[in-house]
């Protein structure tokens, strides 16, 4: 297990993360989301060791991560650390061996990930004659070729096609699968709500939830239904039942209080008309991480509380 445990932060005046706690379990694809500046690329360094937390810990599998685990990761970072003149190959060669491959078993691992990830005919060009995308596709590979014990990535799907994306988000369930716990957060919550087990959303600096999509909808309590029949209206003046949206004439998103029976809601609805749906509504991340940072300790985009 991935055990990021309160960590903390500070540059100058500012509070970038406050006692920020979670953990990552073997075979999971954890999301980390939040908007511009709330911690997500100062928590994956921490997480990696290349920049140290005022307080609190992170450990692999109970250890404190030192030099020595620190290889053992595989990290994407934000800012692309590849040489632009190098070759991929070479470049790939030179990072296998560097953590640690023979000469033999790095040039094997160069030659699956350059042909998972679609870039094995690349491998003579100098990196910065590739597209960015192929960049990515090839950082990707940085992060993979030692056959890390854990995957850090950073905004990996920032820029890639839709061809790649399918590419990245395979690979990605495949390591989880093979016992990786995998960390890499994004903008792209449609995509992270496909492809992750479970998500975690930093507001300002500080946790604001933690889980899978379906704990994070149950954390709201409320039952929300979807009817689709009798025309808009007939909810009005109904107690406890609360309009929340109309996409058409025949359309009501309602918000149930706890009081309110949905047998006696079907029933008004009935009077009203036909009712040819009659169903919970399940929101999607969006709506759910913009309810969450809302209701956060700060909204989105604002600065980080300065520290004391
Ligand atoms: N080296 C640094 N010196 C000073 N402040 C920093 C430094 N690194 C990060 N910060 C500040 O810490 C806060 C968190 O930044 P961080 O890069 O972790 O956010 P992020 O969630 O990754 O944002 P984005 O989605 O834009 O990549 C921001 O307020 C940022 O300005």
């Amino acid at each position: 297990m991935l055990d990021i445990g309160g960590i903390s932060k500070r540059f100058g005046s500012r509070q970038a993360l406050a006692d920020v706690a979670f953990a990552v379990r073997p075979g999971e694809v954890f999301g980390f989301v939040g908007s511009n500046g709330a911690g997500k690329t100062t928590t994956m360094r921490i997480v990696l060791g290349v920049l140290e937390a005022d307080s609190g810990e992170v450990r692999w599998k109970g250890s404190p991560i030192d030099a020595e685990l620190r290889r053992r990761i595989g990290y994407m970072p934000e800012e692309r650390g590849l040489y632009p003149k190098m070759k991929v190959g070479e470049q790939l060669q030179y990072l296998a061996r560097l953590h640690g491959l023979s000469n033999t078993d790095a040039a094997a691992s160069v030659q699956r990930w350059t042909e998972r990830l679609g870039i094995s005919e690349r491998v003579g060009d100098e990196v910065q004659k590739l597209s960015l995308g192929n960049q990515q596709r090839v950082q990707l590979c940085a992060a993979l070729v030692h056959d890390p014990e854990v995957l850090v990535l950073d905004e990996p799907f920032s820029g890639l096609d839709p061809t790649a994306v399918g590419v990245m988000s395979s690979v990605l369930r495949d390591k989880a699968d093979s016992g990786v716990p995998v960390i890499f957060s994004s903008h792209q919550l449609d995509l992270v709500e496909r492809l992750c087990d479970r998500i975690g959303i930093i507001a300002a600096g500080r946790m604001v939830a933690v889980g899978s999509v379906e704990e994070l909808r149950a954390r709201d309590g409320a039952t929300v239904l979807d009817v689709h029949g009798p025309p808009t209206g007939w909810t009005d003046g109904i107690p406890g039942v609360e309009l929340v949206a109309a996409d058409d004439p025949t359309h009501a998103r309602v918000r149930l209080a706890p009081d309110v029976d949905d047998q006696d809601l079907l029933r008004a609805a009935l009077a009203a008309g036909p009712v040819h749906e009659f169903r919970r509504w399940r929101p999607p991340l969006t709506e759910l991480y913009r309810d969450v940072v809302e209701a956060g300790p700060a909204a989105a985009d604002q600065p980080a509380e300065p520290a004391a």
